[in-house]
């Protein structure tokens, strides 16, 4: 599972590595600036563009230095600056410097506002001012630099970090931050990319394996991941030939008030939809026609005329998602309350379950452990009270789950999944999500994927990942503003035929010419897990 490692962990990788291949530091560079220029080349194919690249004076820089040395021995337009960030030098960027000179070219020195160069937005700009060493906020000369990059409308590359961004911290300073279209970060995920607060710094980014010591990163400890593929599909379970309905669970959705039945609806829908063996509405009388007629596969019992009361559930439930659209009147707390107080089954709690428990946390003692809440930001909020930034944020949510034995979903773009202290953070999704009715949507799919047996904490992570995954299959035929909640259950078999697909195997190219010419198709290597 992909980890994402502290600024002090990354630094002892690069030692780790230098000392067990028994190469300079100077040589890693050299590798990862190559890496960088190749990335560039593969996409420019030589472009005459003017490529404009910002340096600092540490190891950030030193990979500038290695990257214009290559576009300029292939024959790119280059133009390097090094802005003068003060009196240390690092080695190996000076080396670097050495070696630039040695093929004729003289980087230009920023020492003053007057020093800026022109920058056109025709231009790209490669961002190597600082990396993971920014140890305070870019003042002065420097911030002017990054306001200049920021103003010119070109297309930024930045290289590990947007300059200015820090790794573990909030920005103080937002517009002393580099605003990157593209990030090139090395070997691991970084969490300052999963935050909402840095959503301007770079509009997309991408992790480069470095090959970094492969040993340290397996050893090294985090409590932050990043959820891919390859950590769900081992999770998925397939059904044998004699399997049965009642090997599949008996999922229970509780919520709805009149206005509000649209939301059981779709939560209903989804937790049949990814396989709960029965499913059960348990909801207003006011819905009964609506959700017999929209959801068939599904039974109902009713409860009040209007909103939820007794909550007297009389089923032999495996699991029991609660809260959507079910509203906060008087009685529907008092019902709640009790049903809390009596209830044994794990729970899925959502929306208005979680905001009757905001008004009264005290109800928080009566979930049952490894019970999965989905709240969006507000709703945690809610719960737990402001916080100072993202990171404050993600410490409350780490001690709401561990306090409580409780599987937190934080949901938003990279919803972060919390469960004995670690969070791990989902990476399939896109603003298609961003439409009304998608979280009730999630809430079925994790209430179902329980009642067929997986521990809430999969069934969270897998459910994650597969409502994600429904809006990235379905923009090969909609755009984000057309796909809607219901969309996201049409796409449910779709998202888990791709997590039982193999990757196309990538055949370095060498390899491909080599076998008699033979060249490999596209989708050579994609076929069925089974
Ligand atoms: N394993 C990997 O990932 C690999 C990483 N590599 C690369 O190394 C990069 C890390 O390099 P790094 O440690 O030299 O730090 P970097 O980001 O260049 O900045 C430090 C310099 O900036 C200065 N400085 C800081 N803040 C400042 C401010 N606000 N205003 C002014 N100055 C400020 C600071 O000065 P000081 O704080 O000491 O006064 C120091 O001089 C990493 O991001 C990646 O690009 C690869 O080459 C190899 C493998
Ligand atoms: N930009 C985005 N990228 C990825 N996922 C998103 C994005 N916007 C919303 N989502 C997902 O959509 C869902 C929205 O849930 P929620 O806010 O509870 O919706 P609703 O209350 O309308 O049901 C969450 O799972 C969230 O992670
Ligand atoms: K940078």
């Amino acid at each position: 599972m992909p980890k994402i490692l502290s600024v002090k962990q990354l630094y002892a990788a690069d030692t780790a590595t230098v000392k067990k291949n028994d190469i300079s530091f100077i040589d890693l560079m050299e590798h990862v600036g190559t890496l960088c220029f190749q990335w560039i080349h593969d996409r420019l194919q030589g472009d005459p563009i003017t490529i404009q690249i910002f340096c600092g004076t540490g190891n950030n820089g030193g990979d500038g230095l290695v990257i214009a040395r290559h576009l300029k021995q292939y024959g790119y337009n280059v133009k390097t600056h090094i802005i003068n960030c003060g009196n240390d030098r690092s080695e190996v960027f000076l080396k670097n410097y050495d070696r630039l000179k040695e093929i004729g070219v003289w980087a230009e020195m920023i020492t003053c506002e007057s020093e800026l160069p022109a920058v056109s937005e025709n231009d790209m700009v490669v961002d190597a001012i600082f990396g993971l060493g920014l140890s305070r906020k870019p003042e002065n000369l420097i911030k002017k630099v990054i306001e200049h990059i920021n103003g010119s409308n070109a297309f930024v590359l930045s290289i590990d970090f947007p300059s200015g961004l820090y790794a573990e911290k909030s920005v103080t300073d937002t517009v002393s931050v580099v605003k990157a279209y593209h990030t090139l970060t090395f070997q691991t995920p970084k969490l300052a990319f999963l935050l909402p607060e840095n959503r301007y710094y770079t509009k997309t980014w991408e992790v480069l394996d470095i090959g970094l010591d492969a040993e340290y990163i397996y050893n090294a400890k985090t409590d932050n991941y990043l959820l891919y593929k390859q950590d769900i599909k081992p999770m998925y379970r397939f059904r044998e030939k004699f399997s049965h309905k009642g090997e599949f669970g008996h999922a229970v959705i509780i919520g709805g008030s009149y206005g509000k039945m649209g939301a059981v609806t779709l939560s209903t829908k989804a937790a049949i939809s990814i396989g709960s063996g029965l499913v059960t509405a348990h909801i207003p009388q006011c819905g009964y026609q609506i959700i017999q007629t929209s959801v068939p596969e599904i039974m109902v019992e009713v409860d009040a005329e209007n909103e939820m009361q007794k909550f007297d559930i009389n089923i032999n439930a495996t699991v029991i998602g609660i809260g959507v659209g079910m509203g906060t009147h008087i009685e529907t707390v008092k019902g709640f309350t009790e049903f809390l107080n009596k209830n044994k089954v794990p729970l899925v709690l959502d929306a208005d379950a979680l905001n009757i428990i905001s008004k009264n946390k005290e109800l928080l003692k009566l979930v049952p452990e490894n019970s999965v809440l989905t709240p969006h930001p507000k709703e945690f909020e809610r719960l737990v009270g402001k916080w100072k930034n993202d990171y404050d944020k993600l410490k409350k949510l780490r001690s709401l789950s561990k306090k409580h034995k409780i599987i937190i979903v934080l949901k938003g773009a990279y919803s972060a999944i919390a469960h004995e202290g670690a969070l791990f953070f989902n990476s399939t999704g896109n603003p298609a999500l961003s439409t009304a009715g998608s979280g009730d949507v999630l809430t079925g799919i994790i209430t179902g994927l329980i009642a067929q047996n997986y521990h809430p904490f999969e069934a969270a992570k897998m459910g994650v990942y597969l409502h994600g995954k429904t809006s990235e299959l379905a923009m090969k035929t909609k755009v984000y503003e057309t796909f809607i909640a219901s969309d996201i259950i049409d796409y449910l078999s779709s998202a888990i035929m791709d997590l039982l697909m193999k990757e196309p195997k990538v055949v370095p190219q060498k390899e491909a010419e080599s076998k008699n010419d033979k060249k490999a198709k596209p989708d050579e290597g994609t076929e069925m897990y089974i």
